[in-house]
C-alpha cells in the first residue's frame, strides 16, 4: 500500500464575500505533497495562491472539502489543535523575511522555537546550530538592518527549520531578492530539505524557481493544473 502522502487537499473552495461582491478563489482544488517533496505553486497574480497556503498553513480556513495535513484533518481541528499545528509542524518563509528588527538573528530564530515550547537553553543551541546550516555562523549576533536581504532571507529559513518542521510553506521566498541571492536561497532550500526530508510548498512567479521544485502546478481560474512544460 503507498504511503499517505504529508498534505492531502480534496476539492478545497474559498470564497470571499464583501457586500453585493462575491469572488470564488478556489474552485475545487486538489492537491497532494509527499513527504520530502518540494512542490511550486505557479499562477497569475491574484489567481489564489497566497490563499491556498494561508489554508495550508492554517491562517485562513476553507469554505468547503478537506485538508489533511501532517496527520491532523484541519477543516475538523479544534483551535488547541490549529495552534500547535503552526507552532510545531509548519515552518513559514514569507517575501518580506518578517524578522523581529529588534532582535539579533539567534534571537529571532529563538523567538520561533519558544512559541513552539522549547524551553531557552535548548532554543539557544538549536537556534546557533540552524543559523550555522544557512551559513550564518558569523552573524548570529546581527541585526536585520546590518544584514543583506538574501541573509536576511537566510535567518528566516534557519527560524522555519529550526523548529524540525513537517512541512515549509514558502511565499514568494525569492521575490525580493537579486537573482544571486535568490538562487542561492533555493539552493539552500533543496540542500536542507534533502538532509532533513522536510516537505516543502512554495508560491512563486518566477519560472527559474520553480524548476528547482521536484514538481510544479499552476493555479488558474480557482483551479490546480499540471504544469505544461514549454
Ligand atoms: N481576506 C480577503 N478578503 C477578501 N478578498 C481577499 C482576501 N484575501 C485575498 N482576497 C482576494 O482573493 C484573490 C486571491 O488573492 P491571493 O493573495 O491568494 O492571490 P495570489 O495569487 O497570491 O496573488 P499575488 O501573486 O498577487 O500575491 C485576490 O483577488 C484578493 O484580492
Amino acid at each position: 500500500m503507498a504511503a499517505e502522502p504529508l498534505v492531502a487537499l480534496d476539492q478545497v473552495s474559498k470564497v470571499y464575500r464583501g457586500g453585493e461582491h462575491t469572488q470564488v478563489v478556489l474552485d475545487g482544488v486538489s492537491l497532494t505533497i509527499d513527504h520530502g517533496e518540494m512542490v511550486a505553486v505557479t499562477g497569475p497574480s491574484g489567481c489564489g495562491k497566497t490563499t491556498l497556503l494561508n489554508i495550508l498553513g492554517a491562517l485562513d480556513r476553507a469554505d468547503s472539502g478537506t485538508v489533511r495535513s501532517c496527520g491532523l484533518d484541519l477543516t475538523r481541528a479544534n483551535r488547541k489543535q490549529l495552534t500547535e499545528y503552526r507552532a510545531r509542524s509548519v515552518g513559514f518563509v514569507f517575501q518580506f523575511y518578517n524578522l523581529l528588527p529588534t532582535l539579533t538573528a539567534v534571537e529571532n530564530v529563538q523567538a520561533g522555537l519558544t512559541v513552539a515550547g522549547v524551553g531557552r537553553g535548548d532554543a539557544d543551541r538549536r537556534a546557533r546550530h540552524a543559523l550555522a546550516d544557512v551559513g550564518l555562523a558569523d552573524a548570529m549576533d546581527k541585526f536585520p538592518a546590518q544584514l543583506s536581504g538574501g541573509e536576511q532571507q537566510r535567518v528566516a529559513l534557519a527560524r522555519a527549520l529550526a523548529k524540525d518542521p513537517a512541512l515549509v510553506l514558502a511565499d514568494e521566498p525569492t521575490g525580493n531578492l537579486d537573482e544571486d541571492s535568490g538562487a542561492q536561497v533555493m539552493a539552500l532550500l533543496r540542500t536542507l530539505k534533502d538532509s532533513t526530508g522536510v516537505s516543502i510548498l512554495l508560491v512563486t512567479h518566477d519560472p527559474g524557481v520553480s524548476t528547482a521544485a521536484d514538481r510544479s502546478v499552476r493555479l488558474e481560474h480557482g483551479r490546480v493544473h499540471a504544469r505544461q512544460e514549454s
